[in-house]
Order: C-alpha cells, then structure tokens, then sequence
C-alpha cells in the first residue's frame, strides 16, 4: 500500500499548483483496521493528490470493505494537509467530526470505514521546482501557482499521455491543451476541440465517431467525427463531464484500442490521436457518485493539470490586464493604472475571460472607463416582460458598441439568448426540465448545462 497502482501514473504527472516553493509533507499511520500498521507519506513537494479507496484505481487501495470504492482524497494545500471526501457512502471523520474537505495541521485522527489513521506532520520541507519563465506559449502568468505548472506541462508536451485539465470557467482550459499541442511533435498535426455540451445529445455519438450515409434520418453523405479529423494531432474533449455514460463506453474503447467505428459503419477506422480532457466539474466526484465511468477516468486522468482560479493567482491579473490591454487595440493609449486596485480586488467568478471582456470594455470605453459604475458587470442582461424587442435591440448593440473581437461578442450574444430561451422555456414547462428539453430538441443535460451557466442571472 502507498506506491501508486497505475502503471504510468507517476506523482511528477500529476500537477497542483501550491502556494509556496517549499512544502510540508504529512505521514499517516493507520492505527485501526485491516491495514493498521501501514505507515504513509503525503508529500507536499510532489503535489499529487492520493486518493484512498477499495478500487483498483485508487493510489492507496484499503482493504476494509466498509470503505467506498474512490472514498476520500488527501493533498498537502499550502501547509495543511487537505482531506476531502469523494462523495463516500459513510463519510470521512476527522476527530469524530463528519467533513466534506477539511485542512489538517498534524495531531488529528482521520477515520474512513472502521479505518482509522494518525496525522502526523513531517518536519522537513522540499522545494518544489519553480519555472522562472512567466508564460507557457500563449498561456500568460507569472505568478508562483503557474509558474510551478511550467516545468511539467513542458515535459508533458513531449509525452503521448491522455491528460484531464481541470479548473473553473475562463481559467484556460482551452489555451492551455492548445499550448501543450503546439509544443509538442504533433504541433503539425490539427488540434481539435470538441464541446461535449454544444451538441445534442442524439448527434453526439456521430459528432465523436462520424457517420456512414444514411446512418440515420437527415445522414444524407458520410461525415468523419472528431476522431478522425484530429488524426495526427490533438483532440480536446472539452466538459467530458457532460458525456452520456453509454458514450463514455465507445470513447474508452476508442482510446483503448486506438480505434473508432463510425455510426452505422461496419470497418473499424485507426486514428492516431493525444486526447486532452477539460472540465469544469470535479470528477473524483463524479466518478464517485457513479456519474462518470471509473475505468475511463482511469485510462484518461493519467496526467491531470489543475488551473487555479484567478482570484487564487492575483499577481496574474495586472500583466494579464496589460496583455489584453494592448491585445484590443488600446496600444496608443496608457494603460489605466488608476484602475488597478478595482481590478485586484475584484473577485473574477469568470476567472481570465471575465477580466479579458472587461479590459475590452475599458478599451472601448476610454476616458469613461473613470465614471463607469458597470466596468465588472457583464453587458446589460434582457430582463421584464415589455418592450422586449427593444431592450434585445439594445444589448446586441451594447455587446457591438464594446469593439470586442468577433468571437467574444458572439459569445456573449449567444449566451444571453441561451438564457432567455431556456428561462422561457422552464416557465412554459412549469420548471419540468425534461419536458422542456423534450419539447425543444435538445438534451436534458444540455439543457441543465445552460441552466447552470445562466442560474447567476435568472
Ligand atoms: N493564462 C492565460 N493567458 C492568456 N490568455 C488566457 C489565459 N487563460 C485564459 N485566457 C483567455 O481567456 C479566455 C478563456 O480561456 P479558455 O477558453 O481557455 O478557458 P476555459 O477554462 O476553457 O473556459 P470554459 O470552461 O468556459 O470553456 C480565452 O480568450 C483565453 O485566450
């Protein structure tokens, strides 16, 4: 027990930025149950999150059957020891007390199932390697969490293992897979996103795999899914948290064997792809509460990088500010350093591509930029039942007054109407959410997907 079960899941592939250069470890020493005896190192210089459980997957498997199978985590977080629960059936105890995360200082019991281990703190602290190097190709920052990401994103360019990207929205899920692809040797190959949420659930599987003609109603010519489109180079697999479990069946065998059949095809079809996952949730959970496949999870978090929300990386937000400063076009005029304060101390819950709209705004705005109270509001949302074509008039013209570019202000558009329509479309279906993701085409998931995103809003 102790040493990491996956083949090639070593502790230097699994990425967690920390706050400091030099960390604390912690030992456990199992007291009570199966495995009491067992003594283990959580060692905060490697970064790794251990995940305790029964399952073969786990980096420290229990014996004790009253521990669930992925049952809690423990990471060192700055100098505690981070305990998290996975979504366990009898929960984690420390000291007696249930917890869903907690940070230990050393000195308190853990308890999972009839397992029962001592904390300990180690005396000894590591310095773990900091990149002096302030971006990793078009991936800006320079503060201590990213730069610590740097090293081993780069020695992850050079491997062919599926890796997760896990952070909150607008963190840099995207830029950063594009980044591992453009540094590694598949650079010449395409680089291929797929949003698991921005297709219905019926087109999904064709949208993966491709299709031959007449697969299905409307398949009027054969189409090659993502799959084979990235041949050669890197697909992207964005909120693969999103994907139906019967999917997550055909991607595993996909990456299993290298190999995808396309819908209503008979030839297996070889495809020669590095596959990056990106999500918003947390799979540990996921995986836990049986949402999302423990084998594929398995197959692909063998590496997985964690991108800290901005708010956790402030000395990001004035070079990045700067950066989107001269990006839209505000190169001629200075930068609003008088500004800086309202930036730093604003909480970003839309992380880097809140702060990239908003420098857009300030852009666009100029000396106004002085009085505008709505600097970190997003562009005015279409609310009351009157005068609705109006108010609609007013925010796309909003949105275009910003000089955003094209892709942002689209976005920004199509995000509004997703929220209308589907807050409409609740309402008419009493709340039903089945019922109205029925009535309208689009899956259920999708449907909450929008919903979740909007909820701030509605
Ligand atoms: N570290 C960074 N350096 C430069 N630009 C960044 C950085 N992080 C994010 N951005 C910019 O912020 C915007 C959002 O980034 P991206 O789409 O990669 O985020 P995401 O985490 O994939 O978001 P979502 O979960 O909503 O899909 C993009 O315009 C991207 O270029």
């Amino acid at each position: 027990m102790g040493s990491p079960v996956h083949p090639s899941l070593s502790e230097e592939t699994v990425l967690r930025p920390k706050r400091n250069s030099a960390t604390t470890s912690f030992q456990l020493t199992f007291v009570r149950g199966p495995d009491a005896g067992v003594v283990l190192v959580v060692d905060g210089a490697a970064a790794c999150p251990l995940l305790l459980g029964t399952s073969e997957v786990c980096s420290v498997r229990l014996r004790d059957p009253e521990v669930s199978r992925r049952h809690a985590s423990l990471d060192v977080y700055d100098t505690y020891l981070r305990v998290r629960d996975l979504g366990s059936k009898n929960g984690t105890f420390v000291n007696d007390t249930r917890v869903g995360e907690a940070l230990l200082t050393g000195g308190e019991e853990i308890q999972i199932g009839s397992t029962v281990a001592r904390v300990d703190i180690e005396v000894k602290s590591k310095p773990i390697p900091v990149s002096p190097d302030t971006s990793f190709g078009p991936v800006l920052g320079s503060s201590l969490a990213m730069r610590r990401l740097y090293p081993l994103c780069r020695r992850l360019a050079e491997s062919d293992v599926p890796l997760v990207i896990e952070g909150e929205t607008g963190t840099g899920k995207e830029v950063m897979a594009e980044a591992l692809h453009a540094a590694s040797r598949r650079a010449t190959g395409p680089f291929v996103v797929f949003d698991c949420t921005a297709v219905p659930a019926s087109l999904l599987e064709s949208a993966l795999f491709g299709h031959e003609k007449g697969a299905f109603t409307g398949a009027a010519s054969a189409r090659a899914g993502v799959f084979e489109e990235a041949h050669g180079g890197t697909l992207l697999i964005d909120e693969i948290g999103d994907l139906e479990k019967s999917l997550q069946s055909k991607l595993l065998r996909a990456i299993q064997k290298s190999e995808i059949r396309r819908l209503g095809g008979s030839r297996w079809v070889k495809v020669d792809v590095r596959l990056i996952a990106a999500t918003r949730r947390d799979l540990d959970k996921e995986v836990q509460a049986g949402r999302f496949r423990d084998d594929l999870f398995f197959r692909l978090a063998v590496a997985r990088i964690a991108l800290p929300p901005l708010r956790d990386r402030r000395d990001d937000i004035e070079p990045l500010a700067r950066h989107f400063w001269e990006l839209y076009g505000g190169r001629e005029k200075p930068f609003p350093v008088h500004l800086l304060d309202r930036l730093l101390s604003h909480s970003w819950p839309g992380n880097v591509r809140e702060l990239a709209n908003t420098v857009a705004r300030l852009v666009a705005l100029g000396e106004l930029a002085d009085s505008y109270s709505e600097l970190f509001r997003q562009p005015l949302p279409i609310e009351g039942e009157d005068g609705e074509f109006a108010l609609a008039r007013d925010f796309i013209e909003n949105v275009v007054g910003q000089n955003l570019p094209l892709a942002e202000a689209r976005e920004q558009v199509l995000r509004e109407f997703e929220r209308r329509y589907v807050v409409h479309l609740l309402k008419l279906h009493g709340g039903d959410s089945a019922r109205a993701a029925a009535a309208s085409g689009i899956g259920e998931r999708y449907l909450r997907m929008i919903r979740a995103r909007v909820r701030p809003a509605t």
